[in-house]
């Protein structure tokens, strides 16, 4: 899937230079990153519904727009693929070493209640003590 994205990136990368009035990247360039970020949410909302409604092969073709529009994102922010690979990649080896640790926090037990008499017989000895 990298190849893919890294594949598309070029693409976009090579067409943000492009005439806007035939190139969709070029036009999405032209008008910034707030259109861009429009067109990414607009693309991951449509891949939410089509999900929930069941129709797998619409979320397939949303999620192929989702990269698309993803993508530009990332070139107009200057963030590359690899960085997002990198990123990825050190939450794996971090997911791995979390996974060696135990799951819940060690359980210390609680101390038994000290029962009703002998709070009492501490007291009345503290009591006598001072007298
Ligand atoms: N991979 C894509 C790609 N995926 C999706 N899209 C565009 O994103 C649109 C999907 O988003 P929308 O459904 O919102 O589009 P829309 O319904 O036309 O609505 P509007 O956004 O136009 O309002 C598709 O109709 C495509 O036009 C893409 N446009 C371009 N590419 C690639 O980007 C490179 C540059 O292409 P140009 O931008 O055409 O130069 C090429 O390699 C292309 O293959």
């Amino acid at each position: 899937m990298s190849d893919s994205i890294q594949r598309l990136y070029q693409a976009v990368i090579a067409a943000k230079d492009l005439d806007p009035a035939t190139s969709r990247t070029a036009r999405l360039f032209q008008r910034g990153p707030a259109k861009m970020a429009k067109k990414l949410a607009e693309e991951a909302i449509e891949v939410v519904i089509d999900a929930v409604s069941g129709k797998s092969d619409a979320v397939i073709r949303e999620s192929a727009d989702l990269f698309y529009n993803l993508a530009v994102l990332w070139a107009s922010a200057g963030v590359k693929p690899e960085d997002v690979w990198r990123e990825m990649e050190r939450r794996e080896r971090l997911l791995g070493i979390a996974e060696k640790l135990p799951k819940s926090p060690v359980k210390v037990p609680k101390p038994a209640p000290v029962p009703v008499v002998r709070r009492r017989i501490v007291a009345l000895e503290n009591r006598l003590r001072k007298r």
